[in-house]
C-alpha cells in the first residue's frame, strides 16, 4: 500500500481535492502540517521545487504542485478516464477548475472586502461552462466526463463546495451542477471525510476569510 504524506498549511485550500480524492477512493494518508512560522523560517520553503506548498510524499518520492499531484492520484488509483481522449477531457476540465480557482484565490487573499459582491455577481458567466459541460455528458446524471469519477471531479465539487460557503444561493441558476455537488458529496466514503471534524474545522484558506 503507498505510504502517502500531504505536506501544507493547515488549510483546505490547494488540498482539499486531494483528500477527498483519497478518503472516496478508500486511500489513506499522513498529513505534515506546516504552521506558518515554521515556513517563514525558510528551510523547507528552500527545499520546495517551486519555493511553494502543497508537497506530496509517495513513498520515498515527493513531489509539488497540486494539479500535478491530483493527476499523479488520478493515475494511480483509476480515476483518470478509461482512454486517452477521455484523459484529455479531464485534464481540459482541470484546467477549466485551475482557472477559477485562481480567481477565487485572488479575490479571497487580495480583494475580499471590495471584490467579494463582484466576484459574486460574475460567477455565473464562470458556472455556466461547468453546467454546459455536466450537460453534454449523460445528461449531467454522472460525472464531468466520461461514466466515472476522475480527480477533476474531485477538484470542481471541492472549488464549488467553497463557493457554496461564499455565496449559499451561487448554484440557485444550475440545477445540474447542484444536483452534481450533492451527488458526490454522499457518494459513502466521501460523506464520511466530509462529515469528519479534520476537514469541517480545518479553514477553507490561509487568511480566514471564506
Ligand atoms: N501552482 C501551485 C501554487 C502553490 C501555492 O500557491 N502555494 C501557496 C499556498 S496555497 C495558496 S492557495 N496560497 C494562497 C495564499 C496562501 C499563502 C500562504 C498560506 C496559505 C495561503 C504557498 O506555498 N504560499 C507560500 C509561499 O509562496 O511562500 C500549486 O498548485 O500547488
Amino acid at each position: 500500500m503507498p505510504e502517502y504524506t500531504i505536506v501544507y498549511f493547515n488549510v483546505k485550500g490547494r488540498c482539499e481535492a486531494m483528500r477527498m480524492l483519497m478518503a472516496d477512493q478508500g486511500v489513506d494518508w499522513k498529513e505534515e502540517v506546516v504552521t506558518f512560522d515554521t515556513w517563514q523560517q525558510g528551510d523547507l520553503k528552500k527545499e520546495a521545487v517551486f519555493g511553494q506548498l502543497p508537497g506530496f510524499k509517495d513513498g520515498d518520492f515527493t513531489m509539488y504542485q497540486s494539479n500535478a499531484i491530483l493527476r499523479h492520484l488520478g493515475r494511480n488509483h483509476d480515476a483518470y478516464g478509461k482512454n486517452p481522449i477521455e484523459a484529455s477531457r479531464i485534464d481540459m476540465v482541470n484546467d477549466g477548475v485551475e482557472d477559477l480557482r485562481l480567481k477565487y484565490v485572488r479575490m479571497i487573499y487580495q480583494n475580499y472586502e471590495n471584490g467579494k459582491d463582484d466576484y459574486i455577481k460574475a460567477l455565473p458567466a464562470e458556472l455556466c461552462h461547468f453546467e454546459r459541460i455536466l450537460a453534454n455528458n449523460n445528461e449531467g446524471k454522472g460525472f464531468t466526463v466520461g461514466d466515472q469519477i476522475s480527480f477533476a471531479d474531485y477538484n470542481l465539487v471541492d472549488l464549488l463546495r467553497n463557493h457554496l460557503v461564499l455565496a449559499p444561493d451561487c448554484l440557485s441558476g444550475f440545477p445540474l451542477l447542484s444536483a452534481y455537488v450533492s451527488r458526490i458529496s454522499s457518494r459513502p466514503k466521501l460523506e464520511a471525510f466530509l462529515s469528519s471534524d479534520a476537514h469541517k474545522n480545518r479553514p477553507i484558506n490561509g487568511n480566514g476569510k471564506q
